[in-house]
C-alpha cells in the first residue's frame, strides 16, 4: 500500500489556480523530497496531505486514509514539521519535549530525542533564548517523539549551519532505516539528492519530474560529461565514432555522454597507440543542479500537457 496517495490534486485560492493536477505517491518506508522554487505549490501540497488545507479538487490519502477524514488515530500516527510552528517560548526544551511526548501513547523518550537533534546542553533553555537553528530542532523533535509512521517536513533544515544540517540528514536517515515513511520539502538540491528515494520536482504547479535522483538526470538527457585536452594523444581529426559529438573550447574538448567506457576507451586506446600521455582528462557526473535548473526553466509541457519522467 501507497503510505502517500496524491491524484490529480488542483488547488485554487480564490480564482488563482497554484496547484495544476499534481500527482504522485509515497510508498511505506520512502523518502520523498518535494523539491521546488519559492512559491511553486509545495507547501499547500503538503499541508493538503496533513489535513490543514481544503483542496479544490483530487483525491488525497495517508495511510490509506482520506486527510478531510482523518480522526485523532489517524493524526496520531503522522509527525509534522511545518515551516514555523506556534511552540510556547516560556517552556524549556525538556518540558516541550515532555509535554508532546505525553500526548502519544507509546513516545520516544524526550531524554532521547534531545540526544538525537543535539539539545542534550539546552534541556534547561527556554525556547525564547534559543537560535533559529535551535529552535527547528526542537521542531524537529517534537515531529518525531510520536513515532510517527509518516513523517512531514516542510523546509526542516533551513536556517541550519552546515554542521546542524549533517545532524538534521542523520536523523531522517534513522528514520528512514526504521521504517518511517517521510515526505519533506526542500529547496536544497543536495538535500533532495542525498536523503530521497524518489524527488518529485513541482514548477508552477506542476510535477515536472518524479524519478530518482539518477534518474531525474537521465530523462533530462544529462550524461556524464568527459573532459581532457587534445593533443599528442587525442587530436582534432580523432573525433569521430564514440568521440563525435565532443564540444570543442581551444585545447579542450568535452563529451556527454551514456557511455563512459566506450568514451574512454576510445581516448586511452588512441593515447597508447602514439605512446603519449592523454592530457587533463576528468569524468564528472551531471550535476543535481543542473537537472533542477533545466527541469524547471524549461518544464517539458506540450499544448499544455505537462510531461512527467517517471521510473
Ligand atoms: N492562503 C493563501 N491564499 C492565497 N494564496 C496563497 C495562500 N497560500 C499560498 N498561496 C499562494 O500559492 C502559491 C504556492 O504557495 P506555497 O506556499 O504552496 O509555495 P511553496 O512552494 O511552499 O513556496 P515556499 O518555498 O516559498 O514555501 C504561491 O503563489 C502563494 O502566494
Amino acid at each position: 500500500m501507497d503510505a502517500i496517495s496524491v491524484r490529480h490534486l488542483v488547488k485554487r485560492y480564490g480564482d488563482r489556480e497554484v496547484v495544476h493536477d499534481v500527482s504522485f505517491t509515497g510508498r511505506q518506508g520512502e523518502t520523498v523530497a518535494v523539491l521546488g522554487a519559492n512559491g511553486a505549490g509545495k507547501t499547500t501540497t503538503v499541508e493538503i496531505l496533513e489535513g490543514f488545507r481544503d483542496r479544490t479538487a483530487g483525491e488525497v490519502t495517508v495511510l490509506g486514509t482520506d486527510p478531510r477524514d482523518g480522526g485523532p488515530h489517524w493524526r496520531a500516527q503522522l509527525g509534522i514539521v511545518l515551516q514555523s510552528t506556534g511552540l510556547d517560548a516560556e517552556l524549556t526544551v525538556a518540558e516541550t519535549l515532555a509535554f508532546y511526548g505525553s500526548l502519544y501513547r507509546k513516545p520516544r523518550p524526550y531524554a532521547e530525542v534531545m540526544e538525537s537533534v543535539g539539545l542534550t546542553e539546552q534541556a534547561k533553555v527556554r525556547l525564547g533564548q534559543l537560535s533559529g537553528g535551535q529552535l527547528r530542532r526542537v521542531d524537529l523533535g517534537v515531529g518525531i517523539i510520536g513515532r510517527p509512521r509518516v513523517l512531514f517536513l516542510d523546509e526542516p533544515t533551513t536556517g541550519f549551519d552546515p554542521a546542524a544540517r549533517r545532524q538534521a540528514w542523520a536523523i531522517i536517515e534513522a528514520l528512514r532505516a526504521e521504517g518511517t515513511t517521510v515526505l519533506l520539502t526542500t529547496h536544497y538540491l543536495e538535500e533532495a539528492q542525498r536523503l530521497a528515494d524518489r524527488v518529485v520536482v513541482i514548477a508552477d504547479g506542476r510535477v515536472v519530474a518524479d524519478d530518482t535522483p539518477d534518474g531525474i538526470a537521465e530523462h533530462v538527457g544529462l550524461r556524464t560529461e568527459v573532459t581532457f585536452r587534445l593533443g599528442a594523444a587525442v587530436q582534432r581529426s580523432d573525433l569521430t565514432g564514440p568521440l563525435s559529438g565532443a564540444e570543442v573550447d581551444g585545447e579542450q574538448a568535452t563529451i556527454r555522454t551514456a557511455e563512459v567506457t566506450r568514451v574512454v576507451g576510445a581516448l586511452t586506446d588512441l593515447a597508447r597507440s602514439r605512446s603519449a600521455e592523454l592530457a587533463g582528462l576528468s569524468v564528472t557526473p551531471a550535476s543535481f543542479e543542473e537537472v533542477y535548473l533545466r527541469l524547471t526553466t524549461h518544464p517539458a509541457k506540450e499544448n499544455g500537457e505537462t510531461e512527467v519522467s517517471h521510473v
